[in-house]
């Protein structure tokens, strides 16, 4: 028996930090959504009880520092099952690029035991595991658009946003979210976003509002750390883009455009300087193959 699973990417239409925690943590408020870039999570049946992970891009470890082996492993062992599964992931999402596609990938191979493993459990079951494995994993279960808050593990789900596109593009560098979180003065962050104000945007599909509600305090630090992050900014920017945003941790920068005309130019622009470029729509609501 096997099952094909979508794990899309998320964007963070805003990233607010307000505190560090003691645990090491910081304390966030975020506002993500989903975005029809996806890897494709293939889960086949083992009766041999064991777990193997094989994945399209080679640099991915394919062993417990896998995201998505980690969640087999954790249902095995949580559920006590006998059963064992091959997990094959075709990789389309950037790797260590600010949109979660590990997570995503976890968050897919759980939807997708779930059923082949017949646990019968609910997403928000599906979710607590989810927050053992990373922050991002519990959005990742549900999809669509929601406000993360603590760790990132704590989510209310939003409607979707006025319909766009989004044009990703990801700078040959990688970057490490726990250096980008470890760099971060939070008593010096000079403007937080409104999450309030992105949530009133979001709920009266107010493009033109989300647009201006766009914020990221993790953008400074890593635009600090690479100019060429800056340089896509602009150029995004420049092209007519009507917001323009890096997502997570970086480096990829993305812009949202209502107009199709835009995605082109924008589309051109950015291939003559970076080769990693994106365009996607945003799924704002969870996407039925996705759901357990
Ligand atoms: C920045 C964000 C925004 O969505 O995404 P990415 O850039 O990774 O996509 C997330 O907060 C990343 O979530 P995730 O990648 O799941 O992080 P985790 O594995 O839980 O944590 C990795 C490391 O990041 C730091 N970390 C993470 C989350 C958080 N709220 N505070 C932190 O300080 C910690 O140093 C932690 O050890
Ligand atoms: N399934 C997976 N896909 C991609 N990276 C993974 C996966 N599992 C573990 N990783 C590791 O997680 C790190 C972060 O990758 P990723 O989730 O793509 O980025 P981000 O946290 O920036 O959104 C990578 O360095 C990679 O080695």
């Amino acid at each position: 028996m096997r099952i094909s699973v979508k794990a899309p990417a998320k964007i963070n239409l805003t990233l607010d930090v307000l505190a560090k925690r003691p645990d090491g943590y910081h304390e966030v408020e975020m506002v993500m959504t989903t975005v029809d870039l996806a890897d494709r999570v293939d889960l086949t049946l083992r009766q041999d009880g064991a777990i193997t992970l094989d994945c399209s891009a080679s640099f991915v470890p394919d062993d417990i520092r896998n995201h998505a082996y980690k969640a087999a492993v954790l249902l095995r062992e949580r559920y006590q099952i006998r059963q064992g599964v091959h997990v094959h992931i075709d990789k389309q999402i950037p790797v260590a690029a600010g949109l979660a596609g590990g997570s995503s990938d976890a968050a897919a191979a759980l939807r997708g035991l779930n059923k082949l493993w017949n646990l019968g459990l609910s997403l928000d079951e599906l979710a607590a595991i989810g927050a053992e494995i990373g922050s991002d994993v519990p959005f990742c279960v549900y999809g669509g658009t929601a406000l993360a808050r603590g760790r990132g593990e704590q989510i209310t789900h939003l409607p979707a946003p006025a319909p766009c596109w989004v044009i990703l593009a990801k700078p040959p560098i990688g970057v490490s979210t726990a250096d980008v979180y470890g760099r971060l003065r939070v008593q010096e962050i000079a403007c937080h976003p409104s999450t309030e104000q992105m949530i009133r945007s979001i709920r009266e599909q107010d493009f033109s509002l989300m647009c201006r509600s766009m914020g990221n305090v993790l953008e400074e630090v890593t635009l600090d750390m690479h100019p060429q992050v800056r340089q896509i900014k602009e150029l995004m920017e420049q092209s007519g883009a009507d917001g323009v945003l890096m997502s997570g941790s970086g480096p990829t920068v993305f812009a949202l455009v209502q107009k199709e005309a835009k995605v082109h130019r924008i589309y051109n622009a950015l291939r003559g300087f970076v080769k990693d470029v994106f365009v996607a729509r945003m799924l704002g609501m969870p996407d039925g193959e996705m759901l357990a």
